[in-house]
């Protein structure tokens, strides 16, 4: 028996299904999940001492890689200042700050905890700034377990096969209108009926939970343009893509402007931080300012903040997601191409350091109906094969996964040559 084995049966006693978050649980793609104590660089170092190129990282944060010299630093200065106050610092404007030059669209920014309370707080805020109950999310799209959002989600909910979970009051659920991701003729019929009536749509700019799902042309245009049209606020949940698609988020990638943005994942450097922000007139409904309520015991902690600043500090440097971006499409070459030799059919497909890969006929997958089609017990088999190869890639079909600037050419070649034997398995 492995120690991840030995570790992950004890696990199971304590804690369901032995994690605390069910994607880790490598449903869907077998084996025992991989339990890990070390990472640095590009890579993470198990319980029995194998070594994985990562392209999690952390599912996201770690884009400048793992264990990172000046993040370290960062933290153990704060952690002699002390590790949170629950007042506030200079730091939490520091960061503010950041976040607004980064991302012009956001005038004014809130820090939370994790992408959930990001989501979950920009819905409260656009509907009572709207005061209009409706919110349109996209099939396949997860926003964090938000209740009115675990409807039709990806994700783990996808993954295990509940996409609308239990425990989400009917009377809630039905205020969240579910239309087909890149279906820009659902979204017109939706808006000419009921656009008066709709407070919020929330849209992953690409979508990363259900593999990875770029706007087609004219998308993310459509929905600014209904909003506009119809007094709805335009949230992009870019808590995956933020940062990562380009230093300016999927938004500036597509140049497609939200009123909201929700944060994740690389704005905390690998603590546990979100936020929201955007547009002055709706941030300034928000509490003490407004009267939508929200708050949050550890939110702007300095520990965190310290982090994430940093690691935005880190991918502001020239060139930073060009190369990022290189690297993923290395990769995403390298795929098609070992796929190709193999004669296994396979669609690759990314945005900035993102991208994911399905094994289908299609050229291209552009809607959750193909990602569904698409061979998921394969996408196992070459997961467990890839993960012998030392190589660790997202465990579901449904994610998307990352890259980051730790990731050397070597890396990325072998990765390339484990992919080419792996492929030839199939
Ligand atoms: N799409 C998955 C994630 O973003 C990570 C959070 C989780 O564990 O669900």
């Amino acid at each position: 028996m492995t120690q991840s084995e030995t570790l992950f049966e004890q696990a199971q006693k304590y804690i369901p299904g032995g994690v605390n978050s069910p994607v880790r649980a490598f449903r869907g793609v077998g084996g025992t999940p991989l339990f890990f104590k070390r990472a640095e660089g590009a890579y993470l170092y198990d319980e029995d001492d194998r070594r994985y190129i990562d392209y999690i990282g952390s599912w996201g944060p770690m884009i400048v890689g793992h264990s990172n010299p000046s993040i370290k630093e960062a933290l153990h200065r704060q952690i002699d200042l002390g590790v949170g106050y629950g007042a506030p610092t200079a730091i939490e404007t520091d960061m503010a700050r950041k976040v607004c030059e980064l991302v012009p669209s956001i005038d004014m920014v809130r820090m939370v905890n994790s992408g959930t309370e990001a989501t979950m707080s920009a819905i409260r805020l656009a509907r009572g700034y709207t005061g209009r109950d409706k919110i349109v999310k996209f099939e396949g799209c997860y926003h964090g377990h938000v209740d009115s959002l675990l409807v039709k989600a990806g994700s783990g909910a996808l993954t295990l096969g509940e996409p609308n979970s239990p425990g989400v009051p009917a009377s809630l659920a039905e205020h969240t209108l579910t239309l087909s991701y890149n279906d820009i003729d659902g979204v017109r019929d939706t808006f000419a009926t009921m656009g008066d009536q709709i407070a919020a749509i929330i849209v992953e700019p690409v979508a990363g939970n259900m593999n990875c799902i770029p706007p087609v042309p004219g998308f993310l245009e459509c929905l600014r343009e209904v909003c506009d049209a119809s007094g709805t606020v335009l949230i992009f949940d870019e808590v995956m893509t933020g940062f990562r698609v380009a230093l300016g988020g999927a938004q500036a990638h597509y140049g497609v402007t939200p009123d909201l943005t929700a944060l994740g994942k690389v704005i905390g450097g690998g603590l546990p931080v979100g936020a929201f922000g955007g547009k002055r007139a709706i941030m300034e409904y928000i509490s003490p300012l407004g009267p939508v309520y929200q708050a949050g015991t550890l939110s702007g902690n300095p520990l965190a903040m310290v982090a994430g600043l940093t690691s935005l500090n880190l991918i502001s440097e020239p060139g930073f997601h060009d190369d990022l971006s290189r690297k993923a499409e290395t990769l995403q070459k390298g795929l098609k191409a070992a796929a190709d030799k193999a004669g296994v059919p396979l669609a690759v497909q990314g945005a900035g350091g993102m991208f994911g890969f399905f094994f289908t006929d299609a050229e291209q997958v552009t809607t959750f109906d193909q990602v569904m089609a698409c061979d998921v017990e394969r996408f196992g088999t070459f997961f467990q094969g890839m993960l012998k190869e030392g190589v660790y890639l997202a465990p579901s079909a449904f994610e998307a996964s990352f890259v980051s600037a730790a990731l050397s050419d070597d890396d990325i070649a072998h990765t390339l040559q484990a992919a080419e034997r792996v492929f030839a398995t199939l």
